[in-house]
């Protein structure tokens, strides 16, 4: 999927144009899960075409003290890992000495930019925008953030440079290996490869810069999925955190299983959360390897127990998953993570026969059945496995949009108890019947 970057300065309106890209749909229901760093990630859809949006802004605590340059870094990164770069610029403040910097930058990238000037919400200001052309970009949009009059102008011309690539037939497994710079993610593929580390490129519209590496051994066949290391030689950005995160939505876009590997020295931190409900929304399977165990001392017989609990508490709502403690440097576990990560993808693509699936949920929507919705009863006629990469289920029923979300957890759960989803995000959607 094609990522649409929003850059500009601190308080120019980048997260309200975010919020109404993604839909107020996708932050309710982000809310309800708990996901709080939901500014940084987001999935749209305009004209029939979808794409990611990622907003740069989400990534600097108290953004209006940021330093400059950690601004003209995120819009370098942008750059380099976005297919369209959305530069937003404040009429109400007019043009600043930050945005000609940005400016500069994006004039000699070879990435599309469009510039959208923000808060024009009037027609004197609708006459101080034209100061803007002067940066000189062909396509420059001028619009209201907040009332949304200038979007679909703005949209239109964004998405003329979006593709609307179709999956491509895949033969066997993709596998990301994603994490924070420094978890073991190339210690780790390194460990699984060794010398024979054969680096396949350029796999027809799938690949930009991530590198693809075989794995065939010991009956086990994937494709790793690795964009680390890739800018070490480059230029070692400050901005570090902004980075790695964008560059794990490029691996995860191509994956089907991620695994997300995390220091156990330093536990499951923000950053890992931000990539971890990345995977979760794109509906990859995940399986979570807590690298450097060998550096947690002084192990006692619960010590692995009672930190699986710590990440399964992280990761909730979604936290049926595999968790591994592995230890790349002493060779410990690393196959483990391997099957689980072969066993996830084989959940993944699981299947269930529309009567065993209808004979389990009907038995288990008689134990609980739905509640009534002001005196209306809720009647689940049947449900059916939706023919999706990822599994999916809808529910045939008579008031689709009054069933709530704890049933619709309950019947998430009922599914995961009498069928092997384990690493798997599912899907469940009513519908009129
Ligand atoms: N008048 C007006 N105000 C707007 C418009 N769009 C956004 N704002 C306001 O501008 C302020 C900053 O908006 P944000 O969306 O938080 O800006 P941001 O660029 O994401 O800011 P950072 O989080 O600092 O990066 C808020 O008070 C918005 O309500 C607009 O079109 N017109
Ligand atoms: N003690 C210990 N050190 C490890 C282990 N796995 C990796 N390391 C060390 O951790 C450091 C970082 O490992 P890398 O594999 O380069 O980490 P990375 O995630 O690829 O890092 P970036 O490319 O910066 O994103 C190296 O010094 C490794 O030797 C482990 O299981 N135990």
């Amino acid at each position: 999927m094609d990522i649409v970057a929003i850059v500009g300065r601190p308080n120019v309106g980048k997260s309200t144009l975010f919020n109404r890209l993604i839909g107020e749909k996708q932050s309710i229901v982000d809310n309800v899960s708990g996901v709080t760093r939901d500014r940084q990630y987001g999935q749209s859809n305009w004209n029939g075409k979808e794409f990611a949006v990622v907003d740069t802004g989400g990534f600097v605590r108290n953004s209006e003290d940021v330093f400059e340059a950690a601004i003209r870094d995120q819009v370098q990164i942008a750059i380099d890992e976005a297919t369209v770069i959305l530069f937003m610029v404040d009429v109400s403040t007019g043009l600043t000495d930050l945005d000609e910097q940005v400016a500069h930058l994006l004039r000699r990238a070879k990435k599309p930019v469009v510039l959208a000037v923000n808060k024009v919400d009037n027609h004197t200001r609708q006459l101080e925008a034209n100061e803007f052309w002067s940066l000189g970009f062909e396509e420059t949009f001028f619009l209201s953030s907040v009332t949304g009059s200038g979007t679909g102008e703005l949209l239109d011309a964004v998405v003329e440079h979006v593709e609307n690539r179709e999956e491509p037939e895949r033969t066997i497994p993709h596998v990301a290996v994603v994490g924070q710079p420094n978890a073991g993610k190339s210690s780790f593929i390194n460990a699984l490869l060794g010398e024979e580390r054969n680096i396949v490129t350029d796999i027809a519209g799938t690949t930009r810069d991530s590198i693809h590496s075989h794995y065939n051994k010991y009956e086990r066949e994937f494709m790793l999925i690795d964009t680390a290391g890739i800018r070490k030689k480059a230029k070692v950005y400050e901005n570090l955190e902004f980075y790695s995160v964008m560059r794990a939505i490029r691996a995860i876009e191509e994956s089907d299983v991620v695994v997300l590997i995390v220091d156990a020295t330093d536990g499951v931190e923000g950053q890992d959360l931000a990539i971890f409900r990345i995977a979760q929304k794109r509906n990859k399977g995940i399986v979570v390897a807590i690298n450097k165990w060998d550096l947690v001392l002084d192990k006692e017989t619960n010590t692995a127990r009672d930190y699986e609990l710590k990440v399964r508490e992280r990761f909730a709502p979604f936290n049926d998953l595999p968790i591994i403690f592995m230890s790349v440097l002493e060779k410990q576990r690393i196959m483990k993570v391997v099957d689980a990560t072969m066993q996830v993808y084989e959940n993944r693509t699981r299947r269930i026969p529309t009567s065993q699936l209808n004979d389990v949920m009907q038995a288990a929507m008689e134990r609980y059945s739905p509640p009534n919705y002001r005196g209306k009863e809720i009647s689940i006629k049947y449900v059916v496995q939706l023919p999706l990469a990822y599994p999916a289920f809808a529910f045939y029923c008579n008031h689709p949009q009054h069933i709530n979300d704890s049933y619709k957890n309950y019947l998430e759960n009922q599914i995961r108890a009498n069928f092997e989803f384990s690493g798997v995000p599912i899907s469940i959607f009513f519908r009129k019947k």
